[in-house]
């Protein structure tokens, strides 16, 4: 890989159509990315820039090793997994917040909030997909608690008595209100974030601020989803 391309390292799912729309806004991107299809890597020799599809939760991984100079990566999974990166813009889409969640049914268990419960209850279980995060923030209520760390479909463990609440990701709320859980404390929000590999931003610092930059100004302006 000559030195002076630069790699991208782009979430694949519900990210990937607005990183695309605002890289292609702001003329770093000009390659079709089909966002369903199995093809990993893309480039354009012309303009010497390269895209990666990763998992969403890979890209920290991706940027901190350097094997891409740039990523998109949700605050949420910068929180969580606390890599050494720059971040440099907030992208503003994305957006979703780390609530604590627990059955409508036990709602009035929860009045005196997490600390109410467990002292009414004497445990408390929380399944996630975020145990970094959700032991930040028993600890920062002083808070004893049990982290449960699930892959996914979170909401199911507090449904079947494998955790008294949950912490996890919420956007439109659907997903809580399909299975009968309510937010009962609000963590924090999160949205996409362009980040950098933390030497290559000094190394390669003027090809990699004119990027930044041609991103911050199509922010200014506004992005489509493409
Ligand atoms: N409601 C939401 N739930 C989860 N993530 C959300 C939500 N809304 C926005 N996001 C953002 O989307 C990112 C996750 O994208 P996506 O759901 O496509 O991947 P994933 O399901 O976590 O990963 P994968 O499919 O690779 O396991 C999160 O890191 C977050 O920044
Ligand atoms: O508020 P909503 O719009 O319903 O979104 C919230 C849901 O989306 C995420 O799950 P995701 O779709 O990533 O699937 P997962 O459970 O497999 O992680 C999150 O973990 C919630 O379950």
């Amino acid at each position: 890989m000559a030195v002076d391309w630069i790699t991208f390292a782009l979430p694949k799912g519900r990210l990937l159509p607005f990183a695309t729309g605002l890289l292609r806004d702001a003329g770093l991107l000009r390659t079709e990315i089909d966002g369903n299809g199995r093809r990993l890597v893309y480039r354009d020799e012309e303009r010497g820039l390269r895209y990666l599809i990763c998992r969403a939760a890979d890209v920290p991984t991706f940027v901190e090793y350097g094997a891409a100079d740039l990523g998109v990566a949700g605050k949420d999974v910068i929180l969580e997994q606390g890599k050494d990166i720059c971040e440099l813009l907030d992208l503003g889409f994305g957006e979703c917040r780390f609530v604590v969640a627990v059955p409508a049914s036990r709602l009035e268990l929860f009045k005196d909030g997490l600390a109410g419960y467990l002292a009414r209850c004497g445990q408390l279980r929380v399944a996630t997909k975020f145990p970094r995060v959700a032991e930040l923030y028993l600890r920062s209520r002083g808070l004893p608690g049990e982290i449960i760390r699930l892959s996914g479909n979170i909401e199911l463990a507090p449904l079947v008595g494998l955790a008294e609440v949950i912490i996890d990701l919420v956007s439109t709320g659907r997903t809580l209100r399909e299975n009968n859980l309510v937010a009962v404390e609000d963590i924090a929000v999160a949205t996409a974030r362009l980040v950098a590999n933390r030497v290559f931003y000094q190394v390669k610092n003027d090809q990699l601020l004119a990027l930044v930059e041609a991103v911050r100004k199509t922010l200014e302006r506004g992005v489509q989803e493409c």
